[in-house]
């Protein structure tokens, strides 16, 4: 049905409205990254916790960011207002409203365990809240919604192997793990082991890899980590045998634009990797990573990333939401479901004599 849609036929003004009322995926948000200063403030407040900014507006402030460590650090002081399983379910609840009005279809969410648990926050609190608002999102909103538990780089992998046997009780609760934090310095050839023990569980495998890190890190997750997906991946765009190898292997990548400008991994969005990775075959999809710290949510990304490229087109929104949905970890009959709505939303914007 795809090919029938005759993108040269729908006008370029139709865009933004296209972008937002098009169905799409999630495959990139890290849940503690969509906590908003105001509910950052009133979780606080709730759970008498002493936050080191005296305002809304000074927390905001704070978030001019010239790395991703200097990211991280604001992100992880954030995250220590979350205590109770309802304050997790509050927050991801929140996520869940503005992803519903972005018209998300289906998400799956990152979470960082060893945030909360070095704090003493049980496991079973910070799952089971998270995973009570999964299943509302799915009752209530009709967004699907899944979890992946990500360990963190800049701890030891045995850290990450005693984190993931604690979430087991909760196994039906997540389909996979991820990667994140501090990338320099920490390779995914320090996660071998812990890798290969979530996939005897039969979870599914991601990592970032390539967002600060050389696409060394990217060959290696993809080669000793067996990952399914690359989180990020923009830097492979400096070796020409590994994009060869990503598009001829479909390897999805999750990109998320504004995170890239505002942790200065780009300089602006007009001189983003994207059009020569979807140039090159890559099966890039469009993601916001932490829209509470870096300006937006998905169809923020998606609006600012086709202003700023005045050489895209409907063809290539419609490429990149595409994607989005066959990269999903989602049933294959459901995936199919979302991409006849989406060729229908594109074909319901072509104008017959335009
Ligand atoms: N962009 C990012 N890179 C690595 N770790 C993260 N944790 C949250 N956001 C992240
Ligand atoms: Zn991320």
């Amino acid at each position: 049905m795809t090919t029938d849609i005759d993108f040269n036929r729908i006008p370029r003004s139709a865009l933004p409205g296209l972008l937002a009322r098009a169905p799409k995926a999630e495959l990139h948000m890290h849940i503690e990254g969509s906590l908003e200063p105001e509910l950052i403030f009133a979780l606080a407040e709730r759970n008498g916790v002493k936050l080191p900014y005296a305002s809304v507006e000074v927390l905001r402030q704070a978030y001019a960011f010239t790395d991703l460590q200097s990211f991280l650090d604001i992100y992880y002081a954030g995250a220590s207002v979350l205590l109770h399983e309802q304050d997790f379910y509050d927050m991801a609840w929140a996520y869940f409203e503005k992803a519903a009005r972005d018209n998300v279809v289906h998400t799956e969410l990152f979470f960082d365990p060893q945030t909360h648990t070095v704090r003493g926050v049980p496991m079973g609190t910070v799952i089971e809240g998270l995973s009570r608002a999964c299943a509302d999102a799915q009752a209530r909103l009709n967004v699907s919604a899944s979890l992946i538990l990500c360990f963190l780089r800049h701890l030891s992998e045995d850290d990450a192997l005693a984190t993931l046997e604690q979430a087991l009780p909760y196994r039906q609760h997540f389909i996979g793990v991820g990667l994140d934090s501090s990338e320099l310095g920490h390779p995914p050839s320090k996660f071998q082991r812990v890798f290969a023990r979530a996939a005897e569980l039969g979870l599914h495998l991601v990592a970032h890899a390539g967002e600060e890190g050389p696409p060394a890190y990217i060959e290696q997750a993809l080669d000793l980590l067996r990952v399914e997906r690359i989180d990020h991946g923009v830097r492979a765009v400096e070796s020409p045998s590994l994009m060869v190898k990503l598009a001829q292997e479909r390897v999805p990548l999750t990109v998320c634009p504004l995170s890239n400008v505002k942790l200065c991994v780009v300089r602006d969005l007009a001189d983003h990797p994207l059009p020569k990775l979807l140039d090159a075959g890559l099966a890039v999809t469009i993601n916001s990573d932490d829209p509470a710290y870096f300006g937006g949510y998905i169809n923020d990304n998606l609006l600012a990333l086709f202003n700023a490229l005045p050489q895209w087109g409907p063809r290539e929104a419609h490429q990149l939401l595409r994607n989005s949905l066959e990269s999903s970890f989602a049933a294959e009959r459901q995936r199919g479901r979302w991409m006849e709505a989406l060729d229908a939303a594109f074909q319901a914007a072509v104008v017959p004599g335009h």
